[in-house]
């Protein structure tokens, strides 16, 4: 098992955002956590990244217990996220926002950074060669030299999935990657996530609304109403529950 929620529990003040919530997600799977808004998806998202602590309960990776820990130890550790609303940054390139999600690896010294001393340059020659190695796997090495914003948003999206990949991450956690795609892009990214799960030999964990594309991606759902775990197993008796129909008012049906 790679990771394992326990009976997570989420209080905001008098919110309770997630209500005694546990599942576990085993290797290589791809995983959905689904739900209306505000049931509390991007709030387990948060817990397991570290950004926030659970009220109750605990959460597991790879048998260890990682909650406590904080965000940037938890991308050491093999986890890395994408968010809701794209995060690269505006003034670089799409080979500099990729970059960034190397810092962290890098094995020379400081010392050695400013004097650039030989170790600087074969380490900086290898992360750039994982780099483009990346984003070929996702068909954006053509656009390295621009602007990252100057992309359409279903390549923005793509550099910011290349960007978690960089952390070279066992568990990847994607905070509605086909938000505001069209459905040619859509059909797309689910092939690109089959073979980043295959290539990069790592297990997804995703949230998303579009019932389509959790259908033909997702082995597994989690289903969140107002922070309660409604349904949790195989996507195919999933769509044929009544209390997930009801908490999606029918959006099931088109999947
Ligand atoms: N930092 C916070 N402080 C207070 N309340 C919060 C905080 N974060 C989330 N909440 C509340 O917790 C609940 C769950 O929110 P969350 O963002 O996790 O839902 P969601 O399922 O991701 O929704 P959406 O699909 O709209 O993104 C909501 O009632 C929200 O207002």
């Amino acid at each position: 098992m790679i990771l394992e929620v326990c009976n997570v529990t989420k209080k905001f003040g008098g919110v309770t955002a997630i209500k005694d919530t546990s599942f576990h997600v085993k290797a290589k799977e791809i995983y959905g956590l689904i739900g209306p808004n505000g049931a509390g998806k991007t709030t387990m998202f948060n817990i397991i990244t570290g950004n926030y602590e659970p009220t109750e309960g605990s959460i597991k990776f790879h048998g260890q217990k990682i909650d406590g820990i904080k965000p940037h130890k938890i991308v050491h550790r093999g986890i890395a996220r994408t968010f809701q609303n794209i995060r690269l940054f505006k003034s670089m390139t799409v080979l500099e926002n990729v970059l960034i999600g190397f810092d962290y690896q890098a094995t020379y010294s400081y010392f050695e950074a400013i004097f650039r001393l030989p170790r600087f340059f074969k380490e900086e020659k290898r992360v750039k060669q994982r780099a483009f190695e990346i984003m070929e796997v996702l068909g954006i090495a053509k656009y390295a030299d621009e602007l990252a914003t100057s992309l359409s948003y279903g390549q923005q999206r793509k550099v910011e999935i290349a960007r978690a990949l960089a952390a070279n991450p066992q568990l990847l956690l994607l905070d509605e990657p086909a938000a505001g795609m069209n459905p040619n892009e859509t059909h797309e990214l689910a092939e690109l996530f089959f073979k980043i799960r295959d290539e990069f030999d790592i297990t997804i964990l995703l949230i998303e609304h579009d019932m389509k594309f959790v259908n033909k991606l997702c082995d597994r759902v989690m289903v969140l109403d107002y922070g309660k775990t409604i349904f949790e197993g195989d996507i195919k008796d999933a769509i044929k529950d009544e209390e997930v129909i009801k908490a999606y008012l029918g959006d099931f049906k088109h999947a």
